[in-house]
């Protein structure tokens, strides 16, 4: 095997073993710093830029009717989905490789069986002080284990331009700002444990988040999805 690629793989080896799932076993969440490096965090970030600036991130879906309520204060992101296979994405393909190498490192440890993950969330907070209401990602055993966000943002400063993700940690104390920094990785259980929002973002903020599957739940929500729409086209007149 390469030297590079040796070197790579032992890098993500340890920055499993040493920081990442001991924080997720612990806290429940996991930020790691400095995760691609300048150069190849600086190729997702123009990616990401010339897909805003190409008009390809559209107002992220509202669930349920958002009847009157301004958008803005539930959900104010722009989003578009990627599998990094597209044109002008090969950067942000790269970023998923490695999110992928880590994760497969962290499931032997997390007693996890992980094998899928969603396409690539490419989000923007346009600064107009738009947010992201509190919520858990995963409340209903849909499948997703662990959402992992990449986030783009040089010089972010929370005193000047908000944009905090605060997670409230199921049963503890206290809670947790993180900062969407440049080439910051941030990992964290989907479920109930994690309840986090968006604080009003005053500065464009970009961010890049998928959603890694735990097979036997993915298996199960899909089996009674199944069941649902089944029973639901029983009903309707044939
Ligand atoms: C589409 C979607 C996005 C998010 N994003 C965040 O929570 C923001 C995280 C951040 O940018 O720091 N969460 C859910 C449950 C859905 Br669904
Ligand atoms: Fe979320």
């Amino acid at each position: 095997m390469p030297f590079l690629q040796l070197a790579l793989d032992t890098q993500l080896e340890t920055l499993a073993a040493e920081q990442v799932v001991p924080a997720l076993l612990d806290q429940g969440f996991s930020y790691v710093d400095h995760f691609l490096g300048d150069i190849a965090g600086h190729m997702v970030l123009g990616q990401v830029k010339r897909m805003h600036c190409c008009g390809l991130l559209n107002d992220g879906q509202l669930a349920g009717r958002s009847s009157g309520v301004s958008r803005r204060n539930i959900r104010g992101d722009k989003i578009t989905w990627v599998n990094g296979t597209e044109r002008g994405t090969e950067a942000v393909n790269f970023l998923l490789t490695l999110i992928d190498k880590l994760i497969s490192l962290c499931v032997g440890q997390l007693g996890k069986s992980i094998r899928a993950r969603s396409k690539a969330m490419v989000a923007c907070y346009p600064g107009n002080g738009a947010g992201y209401v509190k919520h858990v990602d995963n409340p209903n055993a849909d499948g997703r284990c662990v959402t992992c966000i990449y986030y783009l943002n040089k010089n972010w400063n929370a005193k000047e331009h908000g944009g905090l993700l605060r997670i409230f940690p199921e049963g503890k104390s206290y809670v947790a700002d993180i900062e969407p920094l440049f080439d910051r990785l941030l990992l964290f259980w989907s479920d109930r444990r994690n309840p986090h929002e968006v604080q009003p973002s005053y500065a464009t903020r970009y961010a890049i988040t998928v959603w890694y599957f735990d097979s036997e739940e993915r298996a199960e929500a899909k089996r009674k999805f199944r069941d649902l729409t089944a029973t639901s086209q029983e009903g309707s007149p044939s």
